[in-house]
């Protein structure tokens, strides 16, 4: 199979500071990828070069064999390329059938102009059911963001990604402050993410990488030190050094 998305020599410096070096990273659609690694040791510059906020000092991005490097974020997210939706950016007064009617109406060229009339448009209802029912959102499918819990807004990141009808997901710690009851329904979400979807989430939470991750891949410094399968990124040396010392001597010891 051919990469769905592929990142070349990527850097990036702020003054000095080499933040990403020499990064390349092949993704295959299907892929579940986590990206890990230390605070400071480059993440959120990767996904925001990737996405297309900041832009490289050189190297590329391929999105379905086309360079996308110069195009700018909303382009990218036209070819498939999206970053979840961040809780921080959602409407509190809009419901979750607003913000993804948006998603939809945005992704087949329709204006948001249209949004007040998107319930007499039976493609976009039938489409939001089922992702509402896919992610159990269906009950507060017409509450206001405001009113819904805190794990309920995270599924609806993953949902406005997801009717962007993504190639490729950047999926930024989707488990990140949501109460450990709550997390079972997000780890659901994950595994029914479509099949052929490639995914790269970055986390800090190990167990939750160990579950959804059949390749990990770790920054240290700005550089990528592990590229690999979860059963042997706790047993090699340099990842033990600079990040998984405790967690793996605990996984071993279980
Ligand atoms: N705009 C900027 N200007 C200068 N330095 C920056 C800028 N953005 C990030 N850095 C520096 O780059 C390094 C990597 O930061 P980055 O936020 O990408 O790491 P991270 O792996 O996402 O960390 P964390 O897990 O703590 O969010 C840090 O030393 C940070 O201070």
């Amino acid at each position: 199979m051919s990469p769905v998305f592929q990142v070349e020599h990527l850097r990036k410096s702020f003054g000095g500071l080499a933040v990403t070096q020499d990064v390349s990273i092949a993704m295959e659609p299907g892929d579940r990828v986590a990206l890990i690694g230390p605070n400071g040791a480059g993440k959120t510059t990767f996904v925001n070069l990737v996405v297309g906020h900041l832009a490289p000092d050189s190297g590329k991005v391929m999105l379905a064999g086309s360079d996308v490097t110069a195009l700018d974020p909303i382009r990218r997210v036209r070819q498939g390329l999206v970053r979840s939706f961040q809780v921080t950016r959602l409407f509190s007064d809009m419901t979750p059938q607003e913000h993804v009617a948006l998603a939809i109406l945005q992704r087949t060229g329709r204006s948001g102009r249209v949004l007040g009339h998107f319930q007499a448009m039976p493609e976009v209802m039938e489409e939001m059911r089922a992702l509402f029912e896919t992610l159990g959102l269906s009950a507060v499918a017409t509450r206001k963001v405001s009113e819904i819990a805190y794990g309920q807004q995270r599924l609806l990141e993953i949902a406005i990604a997801l009717a962007l009808k993504p190639k490729v997901l950047l999926l930024d710690e989707p488990a990140a402050g949501v109460p450990q009851s709550d997390t079972p329904r997000i780890e659901a979400a994950l595994a029914g993410l479509p099949s052929d979807l490639a995914v790269l989430m970055i986390e800090h939470d190990m167990d939750l990488v160990f579950r959804f991750a059949k390749r990990v891949i770790v920054l240290a410094a700005g550089a990528v030190i592990f590229d690999g399968s979860p059963q042997d990124v706790t047993k090699d040396a340099r990842v033990r050094e600079v990040y998984l010392g405790n967690y793996a001597n605990d996984r071993s010891a279980a």
